[in-house]
């Protein structure tokens, strides 16, 4: 598993394009078969990744969080970014994820274990204070709510799974949006939020396509340019929107001080440096 310190919001000024990237962009958590791994100190969040095939892959337990296995202090999201059906196997218990559906993994859940051909397994880690059921968020189960419109090029939907009026968490919030055929922004006005730290997960964008991400201070914003499978964490001062150059869904997940989703400081457009 890889470490990443927390970054400043002061150094990101002297920061190239590859220390930016470095520090920021995490790209090939999927299309391994064996579960990728990135441990952020941005709140401590871990994400990752694996594309299991039919044999069966086990979430492995990594000497850096010191535990018994891996849940035994965290919870964890799991969303299917693949095109097929996935199973995902907990203590024994089986869950079907197709693409673009949710599992909850809660506190003290000791085998997790991916499987399903076509499948692929994006996951966020966050630590855990309290003990939360396991539970399968389908598409149908998010209550999806539909954003923006064709003339801010945003028409988008939010699928909110892991969150206040949804599956119960210790401090994780999770969901996907989709963007419509014809809409590339994403999060426009964009925001921030200095209590919890994101991260965004870029998918169903065709291998030739990318994602110009915004991050940093609002008055001094930096860009990442992104594939369809690339991760960016954005650190609690960090904006974090970013237009296609075609329509694409991403994963967004926070950790941190609340799971108030609304609990953020809109940018407004002319604000942005
Ligand atoms: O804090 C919330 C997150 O940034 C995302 O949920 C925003 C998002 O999916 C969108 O506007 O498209
Ligand atoms: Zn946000």
């Amino acid at each position: 598993m890889e470490v990443r310190h927390a970054t400043s919001p002061d150094e990101v000024d002297r920061m190239g394009t590859e220390e930016l990237r470095g520090r920021f962009l995490v790209p090939g958590l999927v299309g391994g078969a064996m579960v990728r791994l990135v441990y952020s100190h941005h709140d401590r969040l871990v994400v990752g990744g694996v594309t299991p095939g039919t044999e069966s892959v086990a979430l492995p337990s990594p000497g850096a969080l010191r535990s018994a296995y891996f849940l035994e202090r965290r919870e964890l999201g799991v969303v299917n970014v693949g095109t097929a059906t996935g199973r995902i196997t907990v203590d024994g218990e089986v869950f079907e994820l197709g693409p673009k559906e949710c599992l909850y993994a809660g506190r003290g859940a000791r085998d997790v274990a991916f499987a399903g051909h076509g499948a692929s397994f994006y996951l966020v880690s966050t630590p855990a204070h309290a003990v939360f059921p396991t539970r399968r968020a389908g598409l149908a189960d998010a209550e999806p709510v539909k954003l923006g419109g064709v003339e801010g090029s945003n028409e988008r939907t939010i699928y909110k799974y892991i969150h206040l009026n949804g599956v119960r968490s210790s401090q994780l919030v999770l969901g996907v949006t989709v963007l419509a055929p014809g809409s590339m922004w994403n999060t426009m006005p964009c925001h921030v939020h200095d209590r919890r730290t994101e991260v965004y997960f870029y998918f169903d964008l065709p291998a030739d396509q990318r994602v110009v991400h915004l991050m940093g201070r609002p008055d001094a914003t930096r860009n990442l340019i992104l594939a369809g499978g690339d991760a960016v964490i954005s650190p609690p001062w960090s904006v974090h929107c970013g237009f296609g150059t075609r329509n694409y869904a991403f994963v967004w997940a926070m950790g941190g001080e609340n799971q108030a989703y609304d609990d953020v400081e809109v940018v407004a457009v002319p604000d942005l440096r």
